[in-house]
């Protein structure tokens, strides 16, 4: 198997098709909806919070709220009430089994659900799934995270209607030292092993670095690439603001780390600094325009174009070029 990151692939261009980037169009649709972009920020608490959620929303952007600290009862409730479209994250534990019972009797259906654990490959998110199912058949189901073909093939026969991909490349991830196990460090080749057997979308989750890394998640298969480091430092994001020698840092943390949890038990996340670097708004909008050119160097006009084209892998055992003749 070819292994690979982010950082040692380059996409090959294919002639140009279009006359100004502004022709190519790099919306995607998901759960019946149509988004601007293939981006949804992390459901983290130092990322999202029912602010920027409602703006995503409001904007044509994906969103998934996080599920720590909040009454996703009222959160439904409160979007609806915009006539935005819900998109909540549930864990697998009897307060979340709860809030579906809490949903259903109040004839609430949350559009997406994200089920959110950190080894999603698991009869806990069977039993979540088929539970969902049953009460809110009409939500969306997100699973996750895995990182094999299998668990990809379990979550969908089990009924997922899209998979995330990626355990341990997050920024702040310390899975990979603490137990040993992950994708950190080969994500996209793991994602393009989890893409061969997928017969629905994947959500690319963690270890994004640059714009350019969406087109790369993209063309190994991702629907949807999930962020958190690159949208943690922002003006309008939720972490503390912190000032260090004159430089103002928003404070980013896992959801496994102590700082979200409370506690020091199962620790597999940490907390860093992230230098703050512009607003939502115009950070999504420079998003949007370096896909648009990913799709016409990749001689398209839409974004799933960029699946076709070839690749470069940079040094390494696996270096050379990748023909899709
Ligand atoms: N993408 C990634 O690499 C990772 C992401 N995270 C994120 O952190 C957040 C918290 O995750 P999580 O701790 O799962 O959430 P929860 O604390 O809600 O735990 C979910 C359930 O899974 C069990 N569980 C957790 N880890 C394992 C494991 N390795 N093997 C078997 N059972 C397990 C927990 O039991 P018990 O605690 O008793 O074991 C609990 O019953 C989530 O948002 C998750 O996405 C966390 C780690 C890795
Ligand atoms: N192993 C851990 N992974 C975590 C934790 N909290 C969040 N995450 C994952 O990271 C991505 C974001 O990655 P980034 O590289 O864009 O910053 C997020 O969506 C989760 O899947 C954690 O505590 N431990």
């Amino acid at each position: 198997m070819e292994i690979f990151d982010y950082d040692n692939i380059l996409l090959l261009p294919r002639k140009c098709r279009v006359e100004s980037r502004a022709e190519c169009d790099a919306s995607v649709t998901l759960g019946g909806r149509s988004f601007r972009i293939p981006v949804v920020p992390a459901n983290m608490k130092t990322v999202v919070n029912e602010e920027i959620c409602a703006w995503m929303a409001k904007n044509g952007y994906f969103y998934v709220m996080h599920r720590f600290d909040l009454d996703n009862v009222q959160f439904v409730k409160d979007m609806h009430a915009k006539g935005l479209y819900a998109s909540i994250s549930l864990g697998v534990k009897q307060p979340d089994y709860d809030t579906v019972d809490s949903l259903a009797d109040q004839g609430l259906v949350p559009e997406y659900i994200t089920i959110d654990i950190a080894h999603g490959h698991a009869d806990t998110v069977q039993k979540m799934i088929g539970y969902l199912k049953k009460k809110l058949p009409a939500s969306y189901i997100i699973a996750g995270n895995v990182g094999t073909p299998e668990a990809v093939i379990d979550l969908e026969n089990w009924g997922a209607d899209a998979t995330k991909v990626g355990i341990g490349p997050g920024k702040v991830c310390i899975t990979k030292m603490k137990t040993g196990f992950g994708t950190g460090g080969w994500q996209l080749s793991a994602l393009k092993w989890c893409a061969r057997v997928a017969t629905k979308p994947i959500i690319a989750d963690g270890g994004i670095r640059e714009h350019g890394d969406i087109a790369k998640s993209v063309r190994f298969g991702a629907t949807m690439v999930m962020i958190g480091a690159l949208l943690a430092g922002l003006e309008e994001s939720p972490g503390k603001t912190v000032e260090v020698d004159g430089k103002i840092f928003k404070e980013y943390y896992g959801s496994a780390s102590d700082f979200n949890k409370g506690e020091y038990r199962h620790v597999e996340g940490k907390r860093i600094l992230e230098p703050v670097k512009g607003t939502l708004a115009d950070t999504l909008r420079e998003m949007e325009e370096d896909v648009q050119s990913s799709i016409s160097y990749a001689g398209g006009t839409r974004l799933m174009d960029i699946r076709k084209v070839n690749y470069v892998i940079l040094g390494g055992d696996n270096a050379g070029e990748h023909l899709l003749m």
